[in-house]
């Protein structure tokens, strides 16, 4: 896979126009994700709209819930012949079992290709502080998304979505075709907004990143061309093979 290929960037708008707007401004991105906002204002239609223009489609909805529900709601999600989807690995191994078989299910029963089901390790906008005091979880950001990336490998799945911050270490843990998708990176140049533990694309890359998520720093610039094809550029020859 080539960098721009390894780089995913999230449709965060909330029509189909703007969202194709996006698409169409951006040949260079082959991978893009949609999310909550999206898909929650525009539904599954888009989805189709992206295929029909051969991309590959992350679609996050960061299911969260019991394993009867998981189950379907990825057995829905599953038919859409989407590459990767996402849910919590704080629901649970039960859940997560579950909701991997009806992704399988529900792709196998319209004959598609099944997604990658990823588990969420722990949200790159939560701080050490807000997971201690808030959240009272009596471990640190590092082994949290260790044991939730363990906990998910156990419940069979082949990915998590975890800040690039905790690459390296799950990378020693998990073997090399287990996907870490990590959002939460910041060029240098770029403002890191609402991101707590971040990293930049060639650190994040570095650390043993599979993907990349990247939104604001080329959608939010007043030339996402031009940025995206920086951060390939600054990749490209700084990563390691
Ligand atoms: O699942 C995700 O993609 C996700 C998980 C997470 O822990 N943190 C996180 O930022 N994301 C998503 O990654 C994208 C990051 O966007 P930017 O902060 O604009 O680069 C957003 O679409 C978030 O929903």
């Amino acid at each position: 896979m080539t960098v721009d290929q390894r780089i995913i960037v999230p449709l965060d708008v909330s029509s189909a126009s703007a969202a194709l707007d996006l698409v169409d401004a951006l040949p260079q991105v082959s991978f893009w994700k949609v999310g909550l906002e999206l898909f929650v204002s525009t539904g599954p239609g888009l989805i189709q709209e992206l295929k029909a223009r051969q991309k590959r489609i992350f679609l996050d909805l960061k299911f969260h819930d019991i394993p009867n529900t998981m189950a379907g709601a990825c057995m829905a999600a599953g038919r859409y012949g989407v590459d990767l989807l996402t849910i919590h690995a704080a629901a649970g191994q039960e859940a997560m079992e579950a909701a991997q078989q009806a992704a399988i299910a529900g792709a196998k029963a319209v004959g598609v290709e099944p997604p990658l089901v990823l588990a969420v390790t722990l949200l790159t906008s939560i701080d050490p502080q807000t997971l201690a005091v808030e959240l009272k979880i009596p471990l640190d950001s590092n082994s949290y998304a260790l044991q939730m990336a363990l906990l998910a490998r156990d419940s069979g799945l082949k990915g998590v979505v975890c800040s690039p911050q905790e690459a390296s270490q799950l990378r020693r843990f998990l073997p090399a075709d287990f996907a870490l998708v990590c959002p939460g990176v910041r060029p240098t140049w770029a403002s890191s907004q609402d991101q707590r533990r971040t990293m930049t694309p060639v650190q994040a890359f570095n650390a043993g990143a599979t993907y990349l998520v990247i939104g604001r720093p080329v959608t939010a610039d007043p030339d996402p061309a031009a940025a995206f094809a920086r951060i390939c550029e600054e990749c490209s020859t700084a990563i390691a093979p």
